[in-house]
């Protein structure tokens, strides 16, 4: 129900992260230069200094263009992900948009967009506008609000807005962290591995916050993320509805409660941490030491909540890195719960949610 009647078509932009335009130090270093010198990424920097940390050291040494002779570890981690489609961030975004725009139909106009690299947000709002859509719907491709994620895709479509004569109504989505299609889906692709008993231990991994960003996003200053013992981000209520950290243990507990598991079979856990400040603990790789060292584990089950499709965080992180250091320490194997990827009832959930918001 509007306030008002439409004319044209509803704009549609789905946004994910972002990737590098292709697996080599120049495209990957100007990936790191961008994304990491976004002050809601970085968020503890003066401008200038964050300009020249970033672009003068951080993005050219993790890139490896700072050093020819050798290829460096992003840019190597990103030649292990690419596939002959390039990067699945990509591809399945691209799959997402085109079959999204078939199920929404004529009255839709659907563009996908990364916050960092290509196809930019700029250029497909600039083809919304173009096409004279009546509103725009943002949704970003992160099921829980994190400032240095929604926040970021949000602020930078207003920036680009806000320099337009004409604004169109808009709306922008903010979380869908317990949205029940999404967690059936995760549940699904969980049984359909079958033997959920078999497996030693369950982890939720999502991907890691410092803990300084939780701080300024949960007024209710519980740290509940300090140490992943204290409680009181495990239930969402009005001061807490934006925290990263509450809204991640809601995804577990919604996708545990559908699949019946018991609080002892499973646990929430950050990976991804970056630079020598806190993040939200506990850290997945710690928590993985201690299944393995302490609980004897062996075979364990592991979901990814907070991304929607294959990505570096996952298929490498997890699926190579953290196995190998689980096999270092006695464990045997990490099963990677599937993705959302391209799978019809994530399209239709996404479709749904659109027309609900739009
Ligand atoms: C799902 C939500 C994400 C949050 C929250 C997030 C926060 C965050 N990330 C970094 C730094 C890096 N992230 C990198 C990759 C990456 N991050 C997300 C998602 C979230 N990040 C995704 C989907 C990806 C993978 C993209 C892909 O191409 O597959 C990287 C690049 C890889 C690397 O060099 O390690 C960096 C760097 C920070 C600092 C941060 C919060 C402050
Ligand atoms: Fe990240
Ligand atoms: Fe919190």
């Amino acid at each position: 129900m509007h306030v008002q009647e439409h004319f044209g078509k509803k704009g549609v932009l789905l946004v994910n992260l972002g990737t590098p335009d292709a697996p080599t130090p120049r495209a990957v270093n100007r990936y790191l230069g961008e994304f990491l010198t976004d002050p809601r990424v970085i968020d503890n920097l003066p401008g200038a200094a964050q300009q020249v940390l970033v672009r003068g050291i951080i993005a050219p040494i993790r890139s490896g263009i700072a050093n020819p002779f050798k290829t460096g570890g992003s840019t190597k981690l990103y030649q292990e992900l690419w596939t002959e489609n390039g990067s699945p961030l990509k591809y399945y975004g691209e799959i997402l948009a085109k079959e999204v725009a078939k199920s929404l139909g004529d009255e839709y106009e659907v563009r996908l967009a990364m916050r960092y690299q290509n196809p930019s947000i700029a250029s497909a709002l600039k083809e919304l506008l173009d096409a004279g859509v009546s509103s725009v719907t943002i949704f970003p491709l992160f099921p829980q609000y994190a400032s240095a994620t929604t926040g970021s895709v949000h602020q930078e479509v207003m920036r680009l807005l806000s320099k337009e004569q004409l604004i169109p109504n808009v709306n922008l989505v903010n979380s869908y962290y317990e949205n029940p299609a999404l967690i059936k889906v995760f549940a699904d692709n969980a049984r359909d591995m079958g033997g959920l008993d078999d497996y030693d231990h369950i982890i939720f991994s999502y991907h890691g916050l410092p803990q300084r960003q939780l701080k300024k996003g949960d007024p209710s200053d519980c740290y509940c993320y300090a140490d992943g013992t204290s409680s009181c981000c495990h239930s969402i209520q009005k001061v807490n509805q934006f925290c990263y950290s509450a809204q991640c243990f809601a995804t577990t507990r919604a996708i545990a409660a559908e699949l019946g598991l018991a609080e002892e079979r499973y646990t929430t856990s950050f990976q991804s941490r970056l630079g020598f400040d806190d993040w939200a603990k506990p850290y997945t790789i710690d928590t993985l030491e201690d299944l393995a060292k302490e609980k004897g584990a062996k075979r364990l089950l592991c979901f990814s909540p907070a991304f929607v499709s294959d990505c570096l965080e996952t298929t490498i992180e997890i699926g190579l890195e953290y196995q190998e250091e689980f096999e270092e320490w006695g464990g045997e194997h990490i099963d990677l719960v599937p993705s959302l990827n391209d799978d019809p009832r994530w399209i239709a959930a996404v479709v749904e949610m659109i027309r609900v918001e739009s």
